[in-house]
């Protein structure tokens, strides 16, 4: 059913990340960082001389939900509590109550040029069965918009990202109210394709990226576990 203009896109792309999150790690995966329960792959690709790895990172943490993980990704108000790497962040449209546009300045990484992104931003509850919790998940997609105008010298990155969330109840007592914390965990999965958008150093980048996504990642989770340990548990 069309809701927004954007809603299509919206679904092909949800499906698209749905349909590979359950691929296995082929081969062309490298295991480029392990740290306790994070292990990151990328795939080394280039178009026309351009480093576009694929990234994929797997990560559980005891402690806290895959809503309450995707919900503090989605939500623009906590974003620069947790995001180093970024000069600011706004909405620049709500679509509906689950799909904002985002125009985004990314910090500039020396020696390339500065970054900014512009991308719709879903999240998603996906009950599968209803015994097991269900999937969450969080799509980042480039989409271009009037009021996010390309403006030289800045570059226009190309991404898109998603971060999905699965809920273990660990010894599920009786009734749900009695769940603690320690019963709980979150299995996630975070894929970013992302395209600088121009031409960067690879192997710059490439040390960039294998710093940063881990780095990026460990801080969003910590953020999470330290706004939610005295809150009630969001199932
Ligand atoms: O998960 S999100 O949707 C969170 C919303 O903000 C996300 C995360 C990361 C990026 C991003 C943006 C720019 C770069 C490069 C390209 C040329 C110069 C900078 C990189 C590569 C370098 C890697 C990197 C990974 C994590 C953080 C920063 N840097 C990544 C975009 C979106």
């Amino acid at each position: 059913n069309r809701k927004h203009r954007l809603a299509y896109d919206v679904e092909r792309v949800v499906q698209e990340h749905l349909t590979y999150v359950r691929e296995e790690i082929s081969d062309g995966w490298d295991l480029i960082h392990q740290e306790g329960e994070m292990k990151v792959y990328r795939r080394e690709v280039e178009e026309n001389g351009i480093v576009v790895d694929p990234l994929k990172i797997f990560h559980s943490m005891k402690g806290v939900t895959g809503h309450e993980i995707c919900q503090y990704f989605w939500d623009y108000q906590y974003r620069m509590e947790w995001e180093t790497t970024l000069d600011s962040t706004k909405i620049i449209e709500v679509l509906d109550p689950d799909t904002v546009i985002f125009f985004q300045m990314h910090k500039r990484v020396w020696p390339a040029a500065q970054r900014d992104s512009c991308f719709w931003s879903h999240i998603r509850c996906i009950s599968n069965s209803e015994e097991d919790q269900p999937t969450w998940l969080v799509v980042n997609y480039t989409t271009p918009h009037h009021l996010a105008p390309i403006k030289s010298p800045h570059v226009r990155l190309v991404a898109n990202v998603a971060l999905i969330c699965e809920t273990i109840i660990n010894e599920p007592p009786l009734n749900i109210q009695d769940i603690k914390r320690e019963n709980i965990e979150c299995k996630l999965t975070y894929v970013a394709f992302v395209n600088p958008g121009g031409w960067v150093p690879s192997a710059a980048l490439r040390s960039v990226a294998k710093r940063e996504y881990p780095r990026f990642l460990k801080r969003f989770t910590s953020y999470v576990l330290e706004q939610t340990r005295d809150k009630p548990i969001l199932f």
